[in-house]
């Protein structure tokens, strides 16, 4: 099923989390955060405060890194700031504790949205390169900066007081910590399952995909490590607080490596994976202190690394899930174990055949047949009349030009790809785009969707020139596109897909996510992907992982992700491509309806037949040039066609045209 319990999104919104599964978890771990101050060691109480200490950033980092796909190794230069911030206004400007707590989680939020900007252009190891040397860079300066008290740091500033009660026991500091952690693991959770979180997740499986569907990837990123950082810089004011000395060790590249091992530990993507990790990996640091020294006489600090990287190697190479995947495993097989055992037919059922009732969708139920299974029974009945059509938007009249490409050119080295290439394309039509293989039409449509820059040429769609800008641009005034090569978010099923096709539609942001105040709005996006799934018969597949589809159902399932966008001009690249032949009915017949209620369509198809018997005119490449744009009558006719699309023989084309008219 989805990951969105929809019973729990009709119900409710605020705060916490809409899961009850989540809820439960939150309130045990309550639990124990309140007992375990009555039952610990002093040294399980030290290693408890510093666990919850590190659970902040290390929640953070599991944002960045599982969520967003961002590698950071600098989150300790976040955790420093805030330290330092926190101790240098308590210390020098003597001001209150709380604002110098705001202080010191402001001061990492704007330092890492300052660096951020510049430093979320990069992807992959270079992030990761640029994050590390951030590291390098807060940590000397603090070591070298007279204000920042050198290599002695800062310390004489004062512990927390909670309604004039200071807070200087272990006991009392773990619970002054844990409503904060508890705060921001519901914060961090809420956001998983928000518009943007989900947004993020997919820009991890696609960015391309992402994009397409109107979601501004670098804003988004550059949010997500500011909000990271601000976790980072929450659990540096307490670091401050506890250790009551601030030195530059706090900034020390063993910071990075710890919060990383917590959140791979934990497992990549899992915000409860991180706050366990932080445990774990206090628990392994207080172990490596006491070993260390043991087989390495005289060892101390830096030696301490080499069992974090040891650590973090075997979990990379045993566990590349982290514990979040043991458990997701774990509980898996028991849900499966309890599914198998209340599947068992009862006596009645068996006696009759076992023949009991077979809940079936209305456009989806494929008799005899897995909910994944191969393409649509052929048998069935293709039309999609029934169907309720997607809603377009339609902001030009019909006839009217929507898409209008000038001189558009693609070169790439000695090659054109696309030469010189001018098109209007009149709303509410559908416009077929054919070629031979290797003519330009993907280059040509990477080039309008701003996937790829021209090299000379404009792109207006709606009046307004797009071309070299991200494709979230064209994508938010309603233009989408699928993808020659499918561009599936294989984290998350099928109607997970669709919904980020309502990515446009949708206006909650990261905060609004974060405080659960999106439910309504989630929920009817959600809504409306099931009754376009419905309308292409994907119904019954909805809560299937996107990656388990076959690759027919797979194309159907982008088409339907890019029509829950309501787009005012859909690009399809190669729809038919893989479908089974009642499949390809059934999407023409979409297609026309669509057209119909007003819709633009442009279709790269190698289905000549196809693209004849859909199109309201067709343009031909070859080679990169236009040398035909018409209606498919005179196309068909052209010589110029004939003798380029199909072949050098114009009579033997002209043979093969026939034939092809004859099965349209
Ligand atoms: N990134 C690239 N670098 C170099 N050449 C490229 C690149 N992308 C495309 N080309 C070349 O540009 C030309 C047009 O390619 P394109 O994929 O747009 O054609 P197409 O008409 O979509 O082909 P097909 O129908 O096979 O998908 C081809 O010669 C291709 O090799």
């Amino acid at each position: 099923m989805s990951y969105l319990n929809k019973a729990a999104m009709r119900s409710k919104t605020g705060f916490w989390p809409n899961n009850r599964g989540t809820i439960l978890g939150v309130a045990a771990f309550a639990v124990i955060i309140a007992i375990i101050p009555f039952t610990a060691s002093s040294s399980m109480m030290n290693i408890a405060v510093f666990s919850m200490i590190f659970a902040l950033p290390a929640i953070g980092l599991s944002l960045l890194m599982g969520l967003a796909g961002q590698v950071s190794l600098g989150q300790a230069a976040f955790f420093a700031i805030g330290a330092y911030t926190h101790a240098i206004l308590l210390q020098k400007f003597e001001v209150p504790g709380p604002v110098a707590a705001v202080g010191g989680v402001v001061a990492a939020m704007l330092a890492a949205l300052l660096i951020g900007l510049p430093m979320l252009r990069l992807r992959g190891h270079y992030l990761a390169l640029a994050t590390l040397g951030l590291g390098f860079i807060v940590m000397i300066a603090v070591r070298e900066w007279e204000f920042t008290g050198r290599t002695t740091g800062i310390y004489g500033y004062g512990r927390p007081e909670v309604f004039g009660i200071p807070i200087d026991n272990n006991g009392l500091f773990f619970w002054f910590v844990a409503p904060f952690v508890l705060t921001g693991l519901v914060l961090a959770l809420n956001l998983t399952r928000s518009r943007a979180g989900r947004a993020l997740s997919a820009v991890n499986d696609s960015e391309l995909a992402a994009e397409s569907l109107g979601v501004n990837t670098y804003a988004l990123r550059v949010k997500v490590f500011t909000l990271s950082a601000g976790f980072a810089g929450l659990g540096g004011v307490f670091y401050a607080y506890q250790v009551q000395i601030v030195s530059p060790q706090v900034a020390e590249f063993h910071v990075s490596v710890e919060l990383l091992l917590m959140v791979v530990l934990g497992g990549l993507g899992s915000v409860w994976g991180a706050v366990a990790g932080a445990f774990i990996v206090e628990l392994l640091s207080e172990g490596l202190r006491d070993l260390i020294p043991a087989i390495i006489p005289g060892a101390t600090g830096e030696v301490q690394l080499i069992g974090y990287g040891l650590v973090l190697i075997l979990v990379i190479i045993l566990l590349p899930g982290g514990l979040y995947q043991v458990v997701k495993s774990a509980w898996a097989a028991i849900t499966r174990r309890r599914a198998d055992a209340s599947a068992k037919p009862s006596p009645a059922t068996a006696a009759d055949g076992g023949s009991g009732d077979v809940p079936t969708r209305a456009f989806g139920g494929l008799p005899g047949e897995s909910p994944a299974g191969e393409g649509l029974d052929e048998s069935t009945d293709a039309a999609a009349s029934d169907a309720r059509i997607p809603t377009v938007s339609t902001p030009v009249a019909a006839g009217e030009p929507i898409l209008e490409v000038s001189g558009l050119t693609k070169r790439y080295g000695g090659v054109v790809a696309v030469d010189d290439v001018t098109l209007t394309v009149p709303a509410g039509q559908i416009m077929g785009l054919i070629g031979p293989n290797g003519a330009g039409k993907t280059t040509c449509f990477n080039m309008i969707t701003g996937a790829i820059a021209p090299t000379s040429g404009t792109v207006r769609f709606l009046g307004e020139e797009i071309q070299g800008r991200k494709p979230h641009v064209g994508a938010e005034a309603g233009l989408t596109r699928t993808f020659q090569n499918l561009q599936v978010f294989s984290s998350t099923d099928v109607v997970g897909n669709v919904y980020m096709g309502r990515y446009r539609k949708g206006r909650a942001g990261i905060l609004r996510g974060m405080f659960g105040l999106q439910g309504r709005e989630q929920y009817a996006h959600e809504e409306i992907a099931h009754d376009i799934l419905d309308s292409m018969r994907l119904g019954d597949v909805a809560g299937l992982a996107a990656g388990d589809l076959p690759f027919g159902r797979q194309r159907m399932m982008e088409v339907c992700r890019a029509l829950a966008a309501e787009p005012a001009l859909l690009l399809l690249d190669e729809p038919m491509a893989g479908l089974s032949g009642s499949e390809r009915e059934l999407l023409a017949q979409l297609l026309r309806a669509l057209r119909d209620a007003g819709l633009t369509i442009v279709l790269v198809e190698h289905d000549v037949a196809q693209v004849m018997a859909l199109a309201d005119s067709v343009a031909v490449l070859d080679d990169g040039v236009l040398i035909a744009h018409g209606d498919p009558e005179s196309v068909r006719n052209d010589p110029a066609v004939i003798v380029a699309y199909l072949g050098t023989d114009v009579e033997e084309a002209e043979a093969e045209l026939k034939e092809l008219e004859d099965q349209s």
